[in-house]
């Protein structure tokens, strides 16, 4: 079994490495096409090693998994270039957000199909993906695509594509919620007057040990946060002050905002292949 990566960015090359990691596959049967000359010559000169492929007309014909990891906004050239070449026993994993499957099946004229949401920490083995596959994809197929996507983490399958979008609201864009909380509280910690450093030491060490706590045990967020705090005392004032200024509904608008979006993108795929 060949997998072909399109679009060796973030995503692309994540799944790369994981895979190649994973022993899943024989070094030769993992293959990376993109379509920039500058990446592909990195990636070839590289210690990892990687088949990379020059044109899409070599290596897509002779995959069997493909997966789409390029910006949804150029989904829509990259299947019009694909199309021709594509076959109907070929499976496609896309992790573009909102492209829904129905636009992939039309556009590449195919039907496996499998939609997936990733995130970012998938770099480091503690991805969180969700997934959909089209009914024409069978349990073996399911099963190949669930080992693949795992290479970078957990995954759950989820019943329709809406939950796709929500996810990208939660776990997909989700990252971003965290790592701008934590540069909030870098922020905070400099202006008591700690260096660079030492802020980010405080809250990258805040985070790990809040995580770790939350993993460890049943207790709800929110138990948490009472043991943390003591009647009267200083977590209950910052408690208070972020209940005060609504910060929970932010956060729930945000994770809104990036569903919608989702959404949105979805839409705009569609109608971008009707044109
Ligand atoms: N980043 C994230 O945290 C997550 C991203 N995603 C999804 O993953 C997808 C990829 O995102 P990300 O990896 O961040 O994006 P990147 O921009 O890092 O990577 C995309 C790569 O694809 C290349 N590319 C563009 N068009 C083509 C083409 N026609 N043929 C081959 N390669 C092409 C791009 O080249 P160039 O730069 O020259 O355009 C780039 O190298 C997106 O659809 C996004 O929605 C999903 C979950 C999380
Ligand atoms: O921002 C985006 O559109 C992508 C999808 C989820 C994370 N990054």
């Amino acid at each position: 079994m060949k997998v072909l990566v399109i679009g060796a960015g973030n995503m692309g090359l994540t799944y790369t490495s994981s895979i190649a990691k994973s022993g899943y596959l024989k070094k030769e049967d993992l293959i990376i096409f993109d379509k920039s000359l500058e990446l592909r010559e990195t990636l070839k000169k590289s210690t990892e090693n990687y088949e990379v492929y020059d044109t899409l007309e070599d290596c897509l014909p002779i995959a069997d998994i493909i997966f789409l990891a390029v910006k949804p906004y150029h989904n829509d050239e990259l299947m019009q270039e694909m199309r021709a070449m594509m076959n109907d026993q070929q499976l496609v994993i896309s992790i573009m957000a909102g492209v829904t499957i129905e636009t992939i099946q039309n556009g590449l004229g195919i039907k496996k199909v499998v939609r997936a949401m990733p995130n970012l920490p998938a770099q480091v083995g503690k991805g969180m993906t969700s997934y959909l596959a089209a009914p024409e994809i069978s349990r073996i197929e399911l099963w190949m695509v669930e080992d693949l996507l795992n290479t970078t983490g957990k995954s759950v399958r989820v019943d329709s594509q809406m939950f796709i979008d929500a996810s990208t609201g939660i776990s997909g864009s989700g990252p971003a919620y965290v790592f701008y909380f934590m540069e909030s509280m870098m922020e905070a910690a400099k202006s008591m007057g700690f260096s660079d450093n030492d802020s980010k030491v405080l809250v990258s060490a805040t985070f790990e040990g809040a995580i770790e706590l939350f993993n460890k045990n049943k207790l709800s967020p929110d138990s948490w946060m009472k043991r943390v705090s003591s009647k009267g005392g200083t977590t209950q004032a910052a408690l208070d002050s972020l209940i005060d200024n609504n910060v929970q509904q932010l956060i729930h608008d945000a994770a809104y905002a990036a569903f919608n979006r989702a959404v949105e993108l979805g839409k705009e795929s569609t109608e971008l292949q009707e044109k």
